[in-house]
């Protein structure tokens, strides 16, 4: 397995906004054949495992929830369920969500950054707020994703009152972290710049593309391959939250407790139960989610992957791996020299966030998962 080069720890602790090791593939040696598919299926509920056949026939094959055909990137979240978690971390039932606009806070971006209008690029708007920031179109670039925008006057009406209205619903509490942190990020990216860019909207239908930045436009087009992108990691390390922020723009707090809630006032993510072996043969890609702030959360992602390798044999699947609640720099109980060893070891990017960060740096695993899945498909 091809090695990488070391990173400095300032290289992975200087830059919370998204240290990374420049390697794609994440496959390591051999998972030990004692690691069994029963494992996983001990840790499936019996509801997933319902939901699971109803949904599938008994057969293998891809549910419908799945089948969303107009896609960029599906993503699919699994709480912990790990089989050596560590005591005090505790199993829930995985979730996956069918999320039929997760390509959208791309695709929006892109197209606003293409399409660039004053007082376009805001949401949460309200009198007397502050509005959520999202990124520059040169910070698109540096995350590789190149515009091409076929996105109507309509739309981007359309869009704006619908956003407008839901966050209207939304919860008028925001932490001061999280609004220390949009105040920020509008000073780092302009302010009132009318080239901002928007974090995601979450309504609207776009018809704007993601290409690699060596996309040729000729080449591009208007309706991306989805891809399949599962995250992992145990109970409490943030999933959800980098979710919710890749998709709303939006942190969860303890004052928003579930992704549920969120994803059902945004109205268009349909969340249902799957085991955790569906969720693997299902990935094309994953995200292997850990907190700082906890130790055992960064050691169990050795369990699952030695797992999401077993179960796709002969088809190594790219990886990243994250590492959580940089912000909490106080509590952090992960070395950057263990992180460092543990990428190399995986041979795989490494993205150090946090989830109230801006909208631009969670987006940064996801792009790279992104990313990484297309190349294989390219190779291939
Ligand atoms: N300070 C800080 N808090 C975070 C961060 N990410 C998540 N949290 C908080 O950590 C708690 C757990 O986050 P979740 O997103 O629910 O974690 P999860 O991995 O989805 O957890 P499960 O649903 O149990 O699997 C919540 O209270 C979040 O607000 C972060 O980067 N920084």
């Amino acid at each position: 397995m091809e090695m990488l080069p070391q990173a400095t720890a300032t290289e992975l602790s200087g830059n919370p906004a998204g240290g990374t090791l420049p390697h794609h593939e994440c496959v390591g040696p051999e998972a030990d054949q004692d690691t069994s598919l029963e494992t996983l299926q001990s840790i499936t509920t019996e509801d997933e495992m319902k939901e699971c056949s109803t949904e599938k026939g008994g057969e293998e094959a891809e549910p419908e929830s799945f089948g969303h055909s107009t896609l960029a990137l599906e993503i699919s979240l699994n709480s912990s369920g790990l089989e050596e978690a560590p005591a005090g971390i505790h199993r829930k039932k995985g979730f996956a969500f069918n999320c039929e606009h997760v390509n959208f806070p791309l695709c929006e971006c892109v197209a606003r950054a293409a399409n660039p209008r004053p007082n376009h690029g805001r949401l949460g708007r309200r009198p007397g707020r502050r509005s959520h920031r999202g990124p520059t179109l040169a910070t698109l670039r540096d995350i590789g994703l190149e515009v091409f925008d076929e996105t109507e006057e309509s739309d981007f009406q359309e869009s704006e009152t619908e956003t407008e209205n839901l966050l209207a619903d939304t919860t008028d509490a925001e932490s001061d972290y999280t609004a220390g942190l949009e105040s920020d990020v509008e000073g780092a990216v302009g302010g009132d710049d009318p080239n901002q860019l928007a974090p995601p909207s979450t309504t609207g239908q776009r018809r704007a593309s993601i290409v690699t930045a060596d996309s040729r436009r000729d080449d591009i087009s208007p309706s991306p391959e989805p891809i399949k992108v599962a995250v992992f990691g145990t109970d409490g390390v943030g999933k959800s939250a980098l979710i919710v922020r890749l998709l709303t723009g939006r942190f969860i707090g303890e004052y928003d407790p579930t992704l549920e809630a969120v994803m059902d006032t945004a109205g268009h993510v349909e969340v249902v139960e799957v085991g955790r072996e569906r969720q693997v043969s299902w990935g094309e890609g994953f995200m292997l989610v850990f907190s700082l702030t906890s130790h055992d959360s960064f050691t169990s992602l050795n369990h699952l992957r030695r797992v999401i390798l077993e179960l796709t044999p002969g088809s190594p699947r790219p990886m990243v791996l994250v590492g959580n609640k940089a912000d909490l720099v106080h509590a952090r109980e992960v070395s950057d020299e263990e992180i460092r060893d543990l990428a190399n070891t995986w041979g795989c990017d490494y993205f150090e966030v946090a989830a109230p960060e801006p909208w631009q740096v969670v987006v940064r695993p996801f792009a790279a998962i992104y990313q990484a899945v297309l190349n294989g498909r390219a190779s291939h």
